[in-house]
């Protein structure tokens, strides 16, 4: 069993609507069953609206299944003897970082979480470095974080969930906000806090070029898991993709439209030559 795994998960809310009188339930996830391997980088993309911060919500125990059930390190989230240790295990990374970083300075932010835990001073500063350290952000350790730029705030807020050891990090949309810049920068801690640290990475997003280099895609829609596989397998599905209401990198789409052109794949191009020539039989 994975390090994160659900089995028939469904998520039910009841929608309200005050003008139409109408009240009626309704599934936000359908039936989903993951299985998240340990030290494995995986991309969930979906529309908007398709589950995806609704899944991720119950891998960090912050909602509970209405029906099925999620294990995270082995624990059972409706478990409340563990919901720490599930919060522990499977961190979490939002979409704004001005909700998450509430120290004034970037260290004391960082130690903020092991400190609500009662961890000892000695080893607060010991996880302060190194998490510092794993997202590229010592050398701004004095700083107020309102100096900083919207990816570094982000790789504060990433190392405040590092800081508390996880096992697994679920980052929900963590580039929305960001320039392209920031972007590329957060993108990269994750990368290596995964190749580096071991650290299980999910990653929910709506940026395709940021699933090129996951281990594995899960494509969502209407609460349900409707694609599941490596990049280059999931991206070969462009039209599906597309049916989804979804975009393909653009490395991809260049590919499709050269393939559908019957033109041949010219080499260089965007300096993703080769996942194109990997893609191109598959299209
Ligand atoms: N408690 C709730 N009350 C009302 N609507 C809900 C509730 N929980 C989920 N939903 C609805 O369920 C659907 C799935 O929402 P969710 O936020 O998980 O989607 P998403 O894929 O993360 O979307 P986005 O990309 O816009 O963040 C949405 O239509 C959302 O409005």
């Amino acid at each position: 069993m994975g390090i994160v795994k659900t089995a028939r998960l469904i998520y039910e809310y009841i929608r309200h609507d005050e003008e139409e009188k109408i009240k009626e339930v309704k599934r936000a996830i359908d039936g989903v069953d993951l299985d998240i391997e340990d030290g494995s980088f995986t991309a969930i993309l979906g529309h908007n609206g398709s589950g995806k911060s609704t899944l991720a919500k119950h891998i960090n125990g912050l909602l509970l299944p209405t029906e099925g059930t999620v294990w995270v390190g082995e624990m059972d989230t409706k478990d409340d003897d563990h919901i720490w240790d599930v919060r522990k295990t499977a961190g979490m990374v939002f979409q704004n970082p001005d909700n998450q970083i509430i120290g004034n300075i970037v260290e004391e932010d960082v130690g903020f979480g092991p400190e609500n835990i009662g961890i000892s001073t000695e080893e607060i500063w010991k996880r302060v470095d190194e998490s510092l350290k794993a997202v590229g952000m010592t050398a701004y350790r004095k700083q107020s974080p309102n100096k900083l730029s919207g990816g570094q705030k982000q790789r504060v807020a990433i190392a405040g969930v590092m800081a508390m050891r996880p096992r697994c990090i679920i980052l929900d949309e963590p580039t929305a906000m960001l320039d392209p810049n920031g972007r590329k920068e957060v993108i990269r801690t994750i990368r290596q806090l995964n190749r580096s640290e071991g650290i299980t990475v999910l990653l929910i997003t709506h940026y395709m070029e940021e699933a090129i280099d996951a281990d594995r895609i899960v494509v969502m829609d209407d609460g349900r898991i409707v694609m599941d596989g490596r990049p280059k397998e999931i991206f070969a599905g462009v039209k599906e993709l597309k049916a989804y209401g979804l975009d393909v990198p653009q490395v991809t789409e260049l590919a499709f439209q050269l393939k559908e052109a019957g033109m041949p794949l010219p080499d260089g191009i965007l300096g993703r030559e080769e996942l194109m020539k990997e893609l191109l039989p598959l299209l």
